[in-house]
């Protein structure tokens, strides 16, 4: 479990963090989103102790990253696959990961399969290293030590297809057998596929957090019926606000099961029932963080469906 408190990072003057506080829970895979320089980085960074924070705190499994008397036992750690030192290769750079934890040796390759990279890449240096093989030995790094917890910034980043599935696949897993994993991401559809929990962060500030389904059921519903007209009414006399589109349909932000039952009542026959989710998180991140966004210059706006 990652605990989040009040964490703030003013640089010169400029919060680029303000306030955020969330918890990454365990068995769960939690996504931290938000646009470019939203302050994903700079609250990961503050969770393992690289930044310093202005005010709050982070725990990691009840204490500060800095108390852990061998963090790579507790915690998995990837911030940028790109810092990994370029002259040494892959198989080096486990091994000293290795040592460092004081783990069997046999560890490097059983890494380096888990990961897919062959021994060939093993041996080159990490400055010829796709991008997509540096997060590969990222991801190596952070899950050598068999950590419960996760931190992961961008790991699907320069991944192809076939490598953004593997990760899902072992996030999930990892999740599914106990261990806590937080990742950032502005790959929406992954963390969509993905997450148990959302984060949604925008210029330095929550704008909404909870379970996945609350966030999506949080986007309304639409809802289809050759009795649109009649549906509209009854559902207005249940209080329930809602938009009637020209093409039949109706929707609200009332979730679905209320909108079922509203129909039933009303004798009203449905022909389509269901979130209003139909472009994912993205419609929501967006919707979300327009307000925080860089271009519109407007006051960030608070919203949260916990
Ligand atoms: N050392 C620093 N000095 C000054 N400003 C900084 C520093 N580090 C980060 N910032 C600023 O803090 C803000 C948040 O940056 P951060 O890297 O946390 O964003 P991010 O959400 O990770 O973005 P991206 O998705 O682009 O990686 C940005 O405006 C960035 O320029």
């Amino acid at each position: 479990m990652i605990t989040v408190e009040a964490l703030t990072k003013t640089y010169s003057g400029f919060t680029a963090v303000h306030d955020v506080s969330f918890t990454a829970r365990a068995g769960r895979v939690t996504g931290f989103l938000g646009p470019n320089g939203a302050g994903k980085s700079t609250t990961m960074r503050m969770m393992v102790g690289l930044t310093q924070p202005t005010t709050g705190s982070a725990t990691i499994k009840g204490r500060p990253f800095a108390d852990l008397p061998n963090p790579g036992l507790e915690v998995g750690v990837l911030l940028d696959a790109s810092a990994q030192h370029a002259g040494r290769t892959g198989r080096e750079i486990l091994g000293i990961a290795q040592r460092t934890m004081g783990l069997p040796k046999g560890r490097v390759d059983e890494l380096l399969h888990r990961v897919s990279l062959t021994d060939d890449e093993a041996e080159r240096r990490v400055r010829n290293y796709s991008l997509g093989m540096r997060q590969r030995l990222g991801i190596a790094t952070a899950l050598i030590g068999d950590p419960e917890v996760l931190i992961l910034d961008e790991p699907a980043n320069g991944l192809d297809p076939a490598g953004i599935r593997w990760m899902r696949d072992l996030l999930r897993d990892y999740a599914d057998q106990g261990g806590t994993v937080l990742l950032s991401s502005h790959l929406l559809h992954e963390i969509e596929v993905v997450a148990d929990d959302l984060v949604v962060i925008g210029n330095g500030r929550i704008v909404a957090q909870g379970t996945k389904s609350e966030l999506l059921a949080a986007a309304g519903t639409v809802v289809r019926t050759p009795r649109a007209r009649d549906l509209a009414h009854a559902l207005e006399v249940a209080g329930v606000a809602c938009t009637l589109g020209t093409d039949g349909t109706i929707r609200t932000d009332a979730d679905p099961g209320q909108v079922g039952e509203v129909a039933l009542a009303a004798g009203v026959p449905l022909v389509e029932l269901r979130s209003a989710d139909g472009a994912g998180l993205e419609e929501m991140f967006l919707e979300l963080t327009a307000a925080t966004q860089r271009e519109s210059g407007t006051a960030p706006t608070e919203k949260s469906a916990a």
